[in-house]
């Protein structure tokens, strides 16, 4: 997708007199240097490392196109509001708790993230706490600073042969699993969500619900998201179920543990001890629960460390600024989280197709609509996939390109920017139904792969009453894009540029009349072809020949109104020079033009 109008281009031209502004990236947070080098050689990054108070992004949030954080700032709907520029948020790890995502989204603002490049961080921070609680580490290095040599009441307790609870299987709870049956442990895990035969596979017992996992485990260890289901999901009575021997670790989010029912069953003796590395409120809020259970003896606490690692801030420094730099210069991301993933493979495939789906959109709604009088709303769209295109079935990045197509020649949409994230919102409050349709076993053309946009007049007897009205199509060869067919008539042309489609009747003078038209006007014409009505279309007008006019099945039709002879034919003109109004006028008063429509692409 092209970047949008206010999007300054990152690339200069040698002849640009003045150039126009870069986008701009702010980067409230400390980020690795490797991902930034690699946006400063395009675009114009503004890092503060040093953290940018809340009042302070607000204001300085509407200057920027990008916004790239970690965990401590917090990009809440009004600084996304404020951010009218904003294309893409990016969060320079996994957790995106601290962006309000819907908010994004309704602005049509691109989430990215970086879903792996910490995993291995975080699971060694949890092994490194799972020993560190298991043998009192901290205490002991705390203690011994402090001159005392305190071995008789720091003795502790193996992890070889114990059993560890994990929940939540995913990405970094997979990784710990298999870490920890490398150091001998036992794993049971609960998540709903994870594949059994993975599970089976890595060796790790799956069980259906937390009363099962509870009593059975001496160390447990959450990593879920933090989301309405998962905060406090363990509370005083999931504790209470606990073994007195019992150790718990929290690498995931603050809440996930009901912090004030922690600090309890830590107080109380229902478990023994806790390593905890997040917290509700980072730097925990003083007097809060999350402080008290900092400050625990028995927990062994760390500054939300979990990701800190050399190697894991490249990955994601590097994960995210590639995305930022695709996305601003109209490139599609990896890993969006407000949006569905596609993979590099089929961003490559796609991307031609997505250029010939919006060209499609936009010459549908400026040929069907400003130049005959249409409406977008009310219709149904069908848009069919053919060939080898129909066998992706990740076809999100151009149903967004057809709906960014169809509303970007009409109007700012909305004030917000088409893209895949908000396409679907868009096409919804104009009014448009679209469906994506993939046709395997019955190829539109001979080209390897297709694209067909129907149009029809949505009817209250639902899709069966439909009319089909308006169709085009088009087909890409190497990395060329073309339209062959636009409504009843069969075109080859490259849907590129300023073009004028003049609709006519088929009869000899019309092109030169044309010609002498916009000679009059200064206006030159870069390349002319007739297309005329494709086999379906001639068959109907030839079928109407012999019934209606009674005349030979392939002469020439005689319409009744007008005398004139019924065989149409679409003129397509690339022009160059100043197309206005007048001009439009003269050529739709030239003898045998029915309808004239200016097409810019
Ligand atoms: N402390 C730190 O610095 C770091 C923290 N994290 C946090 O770790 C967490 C997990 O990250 P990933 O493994 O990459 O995510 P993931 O998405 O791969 O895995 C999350 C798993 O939680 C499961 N889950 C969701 N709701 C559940 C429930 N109610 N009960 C049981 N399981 C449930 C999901 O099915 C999924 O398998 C995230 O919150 C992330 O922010 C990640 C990296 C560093
Ligand atoms: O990736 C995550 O989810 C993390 O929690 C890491 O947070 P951070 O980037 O270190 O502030």
């Amino acid at each position: 997708m092209p970047p949008s109008a206010d999007l300054p281009s990152p690339v200069l031209s040698a002849s640009s007199v003045a150039a126009p502004p870069q986008p701009r990236i702010l980067v409230p947070e400390k980020v690795s240097s490797e991902g930034l080098a690699l946006l400063r050689s395009l675009y114009d990054v503004d890092f503060r490392p040093a953290g940018v108070p809340a009042d302070e992004l607000l204001s300085l949030i509407p200057a920027y196109h990008g916004l790239i954080v970690r965990s401590e700032t917090k990009v809440t709907a009004a600084v996304l509001t404020a951010g009218r520029k904003l294309r893409v948020v990016a969060r320079a790890g996994v957790g995106v708790d601290n962006i309000d995502v819907d908010a994004a989204t309704a602005q049509g603002i691109i989430v990215v993230n970086s879903p792996s490049g910490n995993i291995v961080a975080a699971a060694e921070h949890t092994i490194a706490l799972l020993l560190a609680t298991a043998r009192n580490v901290g205490r002991a290095d705390t203690t011994l600073k402090a001159g005392k040599w305190e071995r008789g009441k720091l003795v502790g307790v193996e992890v070889g042969r114990k059993t560890l609870g994990v929940i939540g299987l995913g990405k970094v709870g997979m990784k710990v699993a298999r870490m920890a049956i490398g150091l001998g442990m036992t794993v049971v895990a609960l998540d709903p969500y994870a594949s059994a035969d993975m599970a089976k596979q890595a060796g790790v017992r799956l069980v259906g619900s937390l009363g099962e996992i509870l009593p059975e485990v001496d160390f447990l260890t959450v990593h879920t998201p933090l989301l309405a289901s998962t905060l406090n999901l363990l509370g005083e009575a999931e504790f209470q179920k606990m073994r007195k021997s019992a150790r718990v670790l929290n690498v995931a989010r603050g809440g996930v543990y009901n912090e004030e029912a922690l600090v309890k069953a830590l107080d109380e003796g229902w478990i023994a001890g806790a390593g905890i590395d997040v917290f509700t409120s980072e730097p925990p809020k003083e007097g809060s629960f999350a402080a008290k259970l900092a400050a625990h003896p028995k927990v062994v606490s760390t500054p939300h460390l979990g990701a800190s690692t050399v190697e894991a801030q490249e990955n994601v420094s590097m994960d995210v600024c590639t995305q930022v730099l695709e996305i601003l210069r109209g490139g599609l991301p990896t890993a969006a989280v407000n949006a569905p993933l596609i993979l590099p493979e089929e961003y490559r495939r796609l991307q031609p197709f997505v250029k010939l789906v919006e060209k499609i959109g936009s010459l549908y709604t400026q040929h069907f609509v400003a130049g005959r009088g249409g409406m977008l709303g009310g219709r149904r769209f069908e848009l069919s996939y053919h060939g080898e295109l129909a066998g992706i079935s990740n076809t999100r990045p151009l149903f967004a390109a057809l709906v960014k197509g169809l509303v970007s020649s009409i109007s700012d949409a909305g004030g917000r920017d088409v893209n895949i994230v908000n396409a679907t919102l868009i096409a919804k409050e104009r009014g448009m139904a679209i469906d994506e349709k993939h046709v395997r076993d019955a190829p539109a053309s001979t080209y390897a792969s297709a694209v067909t946009l129907r149009s029809f007049k949505q009817s209250s007897k639902g899709s069966d009453g439909d009319k089909e009205e308006q169709i085009i199509e088009g087909y890409v060869s190497g990395k060329s894009i073309y339209i062959s067919k636009l409504d009843r008539f069969a075109a080859n042309f490259h849907p590129e540029g300023t073009m004028l489609v003049l609709h006519n009747y088929d009869e000899p003078g019309k092109i030169g009349n044309v010609g002498l038209a916009l000679g009059r006007h200064g206006i030159n014409i870069t390349f002319m072809q007739v297309a005329g009505l494709n086999s379906e279309a001639k068959a109907a007008v030839e079928a109407a020949a012999s019934s209606v006019a009674g005349s030979v099945a392939d002469g020439p039709v005689e319409d009744s109104e007008s005398g004139r002879l019924t065989k149409e034919a679409l003129m397509i003109l690339g022009v160059a020079g100043d197309v206005t109004n007048e001009v439009i006028d003269d050529l739709s008063k030239s003898e045998g033009i029915l309808n004239v429509s200016l097409i810019r692409l």
